[in-house]
């Protein structure tokens, strides 16, 4: 199966998720005017609110009705799947970083919040973790989403890709002081499992960090297929879920995995 895939690599407005949505919204358009063929659009962490975790009570999207009402009738419009980054969730349980996902028809079909929680970027303090998992389906394509912090856990994203994902979507917001980290955690994810990454992250800066861009599509052999510097821009692949089944068949290590022992 074949997917055309856009990375929506931008800045963001720091506390301002009305800005940010008028532009979200404007980049996708412009996006899918000049790629006809296009079937996935995918964009940052927290991209409503930004990093603004002191005011996330006030700015958060409240059960994410937003997010659904504007970005779930775009994907409709334009007959396109948005994987929507994550937004700041507002619901009576707390907080949450949160990865939605709605198909060509504006359905809602896949929802993750973020599992770990980065301390050093004071998370904790403001954030409800999330306790499922973030399996969905894009025609037919299985596909997980994970969140920024949460590629420093492989055993999280193993059991994503042993639940039959195939391609791993990673919105983030990760600092330029560790670019390296990024870049590297993210071929490792791809080479291990054997699985596409497509990850998404966002430039400029806020009061606290500046933030890498670099953001990536890489194939199931580790090859980086396209790469962001860090200006906006977009990336568009059509990755082709064959090259997983080929990768998997040439090296099987999901055969030879000794599960018994570890
Ligand atoms: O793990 C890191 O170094 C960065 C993670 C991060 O920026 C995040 O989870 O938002």
């Amino acid at each position: 199966m074949k997917l055309n895939i856009a990375v929506l690599q931008i800045d963001l407005a720091f506390g301002d998720p009305v800005q940010n949505l008028a532009k979200v919204k404007q980049k996708i358009q412009r996006l899918v005017e000049k790629n006809t063929k296009l079937d996935v659009v995918v964009l940052p962490e927290l991209w409503n609110t930004a990093y603004d975790l002191t005011r996330l009570d006030e700015i958060a999207d409240p059960e994410g009705q937003i997010v659904q009402q504007e970005i779930g009738t775009l994907a409709k419009e334009q007959n396109i799947h948005i994987v929507a980054g994550s937004i700041a969730k507002k619901t009576d349980q707390g907080i949450y970083n949160t990865l939605t996902v709605f198909d060509r028809n504006g359905e809602k079909v896949g929802e993750y919040s973020k599992l770990h929680l980065i301390r050093l970027m004071d998370e904790e303090k403001y954030l409800t973790p999330g306790q499922s998992m973030g399996l969905f389906e894009l025609d037919g394509v299985p596909c997980a989403g994970l969140i920024c912090y949460d590629i420093r856990f492989p055993e999280w994203v193993r059991k994503h890709i042993l639940a039959g994902a195939q391609v791993l979507f990673v919105p983030a917001q990760w600092p330029l002081s560790r670019v390296k980290h990024w870049r590297s955690l993210l071929i490792a994810r791809a080479i291990e499992n054997q699985c596409y990454v497509v990850a998404c992250n966002r430039i400029g800066h806020d009061p606290n960090n500046a933030f890498a861009g670099h953001s990536m599509i890489i194939d199931p052999w580790g090859e980086i297929l396209a790469e962001a510097e860090r200006e906006e821009t977009s990336l568009v692949v059509e990755i082709d879920t064959e090259q997983v089944i080929e990768v998997r068949k040439k090296i099987p290590i999901f055969e030879d995995r000794r599960p018994e022992l570890y």
